[in-house]
């Protein structure tokens, strides 16, 4: 078999996904895609720390047999298409893969082939960690207090690519339709020499992100999950984002979940048993006394309704070690995460604030250069950082390959080969410590030494030789729901 008119590597076999479990083979092909720009230099070294690491956690029991497929400007040059049918049948065949960053030209030209990748193979879940490794510099004071996983919707959004240039005919049509037949009779109108893009949030989309945020946050006992929207000003998309992700939580995650509005109603209760709905109420929305009747009510429906359904399962402080779901607007979550990142852990989020927010969270505990992404959905996974092709240092030797690297790293975890993984990132995270960096990091360190792409790859490599091997067989192949 061959994509591109590449055979597959004949030391190798496919992953393969039954009955909801992925099941990896001890030498998985896995596909990559190179990248444009800087991805060149970056793949070039991230890969040789990767069969480093392996060779030296599992001795040759393990090995990854390397496929490469073609998108971007390689693909065009040798197949004159951006992103042939090959790479994307590649990618479903073999289910899980890595890639560097691909250009994509703004305000016309081709559209974005990282989006498309994540829409045509529906890996609707971008997932983003931001952690801080010891040494690393940062703009901030305590880097340290963030750690967090972005959840990012992968496939809709203002990312549905729905848009149509301003002064076209289409333009115009839908202008006009609008107008005329959904606005008239009110005072609002769009401007005929706008251009037009459309927002689609569904409840699939958001549902299904937010439960694979939710899973997470219990597997790995995180302590809460933000829905970070702008549901105030668009109300039916990013206010329904919210709207779905609250009832995702308490409808399927019941036992195991409390909302913070729901949080307030129950330790009002817990520490005053005696007190009413309505003094309940009233500590919960302070200005009630001045809305309109039908709100009051409302609340104090809701404060009944909360603890009639959870006060016997969750009252009595158990809320307090259950999953905090909670919610923020999304320019207020931008202040949050610089204030006060440690109350933050997992925020789920629609495509384009995710997309903001993974760069501003990365800049806080050191910059792109360490900043790693993995696109996740039911039965495929492709990995790829978080920054995008860098193109002034294309072919210098000089990008910080960490991001490609620690995205690597999430591959391995996600197949299971943990102790590849963990060598991996100790390794990289010693030869930051020994100041030995790349440009990115060294112009904000004092006394650090600058290295290459290459030659930072090379002392991560050395590193791992401290390490004692493992035998490769205590861990059985990883089984993914
Ligand atoms: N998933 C993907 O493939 C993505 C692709 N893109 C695409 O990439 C192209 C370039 O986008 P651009 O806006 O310049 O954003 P980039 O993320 O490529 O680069 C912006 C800046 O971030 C810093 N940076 C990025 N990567 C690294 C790294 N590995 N090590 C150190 N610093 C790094 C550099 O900062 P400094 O200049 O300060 O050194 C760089 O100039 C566009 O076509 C865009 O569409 C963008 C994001 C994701
Ligand atoms: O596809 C692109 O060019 C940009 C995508 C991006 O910025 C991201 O996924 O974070
Ligand atoms: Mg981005």
């Amino acid at each position: 078999m061959s994509y591109n008119g590449l055979p597959l590597p004949t030391d190798g076999e496919k992953i393969t996904f039954k009955d909801g479990r992925f099941a990896i083979p001890n030498n998985p092909i896995i596909p990559y895609i190179e990248g444009d720009g800087t991805g060149r230099d970056i793949w070039k070294a991230s890969v040789r720390v990767f069969d480093a690491a392996v060779q030296k956690a599992y001795g040759g029991k393990r090995k990854v047999a390397w496929y490469e497929v073609f998108a971007g400007e390689k693909a065009k040059e040798k197949f004159n298409t951006w992103l042939p049918d090959d790479t994307v049948s590649a990618f479903r065949e073999l289910r899980v893969g890595i890639k560097g960053p691909l250009t994509t030209p703004i305000g016309g030209g081709i559209r974005s082939l990282n989006v498309t990748l994540r829409q045509v193979l529906d890996l609707y879940s971008c997932v983003r960690p931001v952690k801080y490794y010891q040494g690393i510099p940062s703009p901030v004071k305590h880097p340290e207090r963030m750690d967090i996983v972005i959840f990012r919707e992968n496939t809709e959004d203002v990312y549905a690519g729905i848009e149509w240039k301003q002064g076209t005919d289409k333009a115009k049509k839908i202008i006009d339709f609008i107008n005329k037949e959904m606005l008239a009779g009110t005072n609002k109108s769009i401007r005929e020499d706008s251009g037009i893009g459309i927002k689609p949030i569904s409840v699939t989309g958001t549902k299904r992100l937010v439960k694979m945020s939710i899973e997470h946050a219990l597997k790995t006992g995180r302590k809460s999950v933000t829905l970070v929207h702008k549901g105030n000003i668009q109300k039916f998309t990013e206010g329904a984002f919210r709207e779905w992700g609250y009832e995702v939580a308490t409808q399927e995650f019941r036992a195991q979940c409390v909302t913070e509005r729901e949080s307030w109603i129950l330790d009002n209760k817990d520490k005053n048993p005696n007190l009413s709905i309505e003094e309940n109420a009233h500590m919960v929305e302070p200005g009630i006394d001045f809305a309109p009747d039908d709100f009051k009510q409302g609340v104090y429906a809701e404060v009944k309704q909360v603890l009639d359904a959870i006060y016997a399962s969750h009252g009595d402080r158990r809320w307090k070690s259950m999953l905090m779901i909670n919610d923020r607007i999304a320019d207020s979550i931008f202040q949050q995460i610089v204030t006060r990142p440690e109350e933050y852990s997992v925020l789920a989020t629609p495509n384009l604030n995710g997309d903001y927010i993974s760069d501003a969270c990365a800049a806080q505990v050191g910059g792109l250069g360490i900043a790693p992404g993995a696109n996740i959905g039911r039965e495929h996974a492709i990995f790829e950082a978080t920054h995008g092709t860098a193109p002034k240092y294309a072919d210098k030797d000089v990008i910080n390959p960490g991001s490609v690297i620690l995205s690597g790293v999430m591959m391995f975890d996600f197949l299971g080969w943990e102790e590849a993984a963990r060598l991996i990132e100790d390794s990289m995270e010693q030869t930051i410590q020994k100041k030995t960096v790349t440009y990115d990091f060294e112009r904000l360190m004092e006394g650090a030494k600058k290295v290459t792409t290459s030659g930072f790859a090379n002392l991560i490599i050395g590193k791992m030789e401290h390490h004692g091997a493992t035998d490769g067989n205590h861990h059985q192949h990883a089984a993914h729901e």
